[in-house]
């Protein structure tokens, strides 16, 4: 049976239970469960093609699965690794689109957008073009639409895989301080095991079309580096932390 998302409120709360996706014969997602609780960042690892991507479209509602029993995550945002912004608006309208069908007044959506943007340390670029904006910047800015609404569950999907190794350390402090600001349930995809340990609560290791691993954050454990890498099939001997996409 498929129950389609729902878009009730659920309080930031997510329960997957029994979701399968297939592409022809391919198997992708195998009747598989995930829990998130509310304000909880649960970062997703998992080798290249295992269906990370196709959970995000799942629970984005833009892929229907062919069954899934259970699929409750209120309402959703989506932050993609290219920035998707409309070159034509100005960097606050950007964010402002977001709340578009919503009851807000002209007035009351320019400036949510305003205030997000100073958050990510934008608002003096508010009237500017995207074109104008470097990669993390604009980065930035789909951060700002994301959070707008304030949605139930956040997915990020690999959102800082196309940045420069600094600009993604800076963009993990943004991201801690949006979080504990908004407080919102994060789904966030990474190939990346050190940004998984710097910023979920949980790290999950996805596999054969279901979650096979589900690893606390804290306590700091010296030992969870190795066990991730171990999960994911790169073995334990340190190298660059990154496996490569094969
Ligand atoms: N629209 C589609 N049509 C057919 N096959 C698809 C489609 N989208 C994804 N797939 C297949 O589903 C599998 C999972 O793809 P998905 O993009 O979800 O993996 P991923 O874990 O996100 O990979 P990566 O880490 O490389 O981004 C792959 O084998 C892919 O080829």
């Amino acid at each position: 049976m498929t129950v389609p998302p729902r878009p009730t409120h659920t309080g930031g709360h997510v329960r997957v239970r029994g979701v399968t996706k297939r592409y022809g014969e391919r198997v992708v997602l195998d009747r598989l469960d995930l829990d998130l609780a509310p304000g909880e960042v649960v970062a997703m690892l998992g080798r290249s093609g295992t269906g990370k991507s196709t959970l995000v479209r799942v629970l984005a509602g833009l892929v229907r699965p062919e069954a899934s029993e259970q699929l409750e995550r209120g309402s959703v945002a989506v932050a993609f690794q290219e920035p998707r912004l409309m070159p034509w608006l100005s960097v606050w309208r950007n964010v402002a689109l977001a709340l578009e069908g919503t009851a807000a007044t002209p007035g009351e959506r320019r400036s949510a957008a305003v205030d997000l943007l100073r958050e990510v340390d934008l608002a003096a670029r508010a009237d500017d073009w995207p074109l104008t904006l470097s990669g993390g910047q604009a980065q930035r800015v789909a951060l700002a639409r994301a959070l707008v609404r304030q949605p139930d569950l956040l997915l990020l999907d690999e959102p800082f895989a196309g940045l420069d190794a600094l600009t993604r350390l800076t963009m993990h402090a943004l991201v801690r301080r949006l979080q504990t600001h908004h407080r919102r349930t994060i789904l966030l995809v990474t190939h990346d095991v050190d940004e998984a340990i710097a910023l979920a609560d949980t790290i999950v290791v996805l596999d054969g079309g279901r979650i096979v691993a589900a690893h606390p954050v804290r306590p700091a454990r010296p030992t969870l580096r190795d066990e991730l890498l171990a999960a994911l099939g790169v073995g334990p001997a340190g190298g660059s932390g990154t496996p490569s996409p094969t």
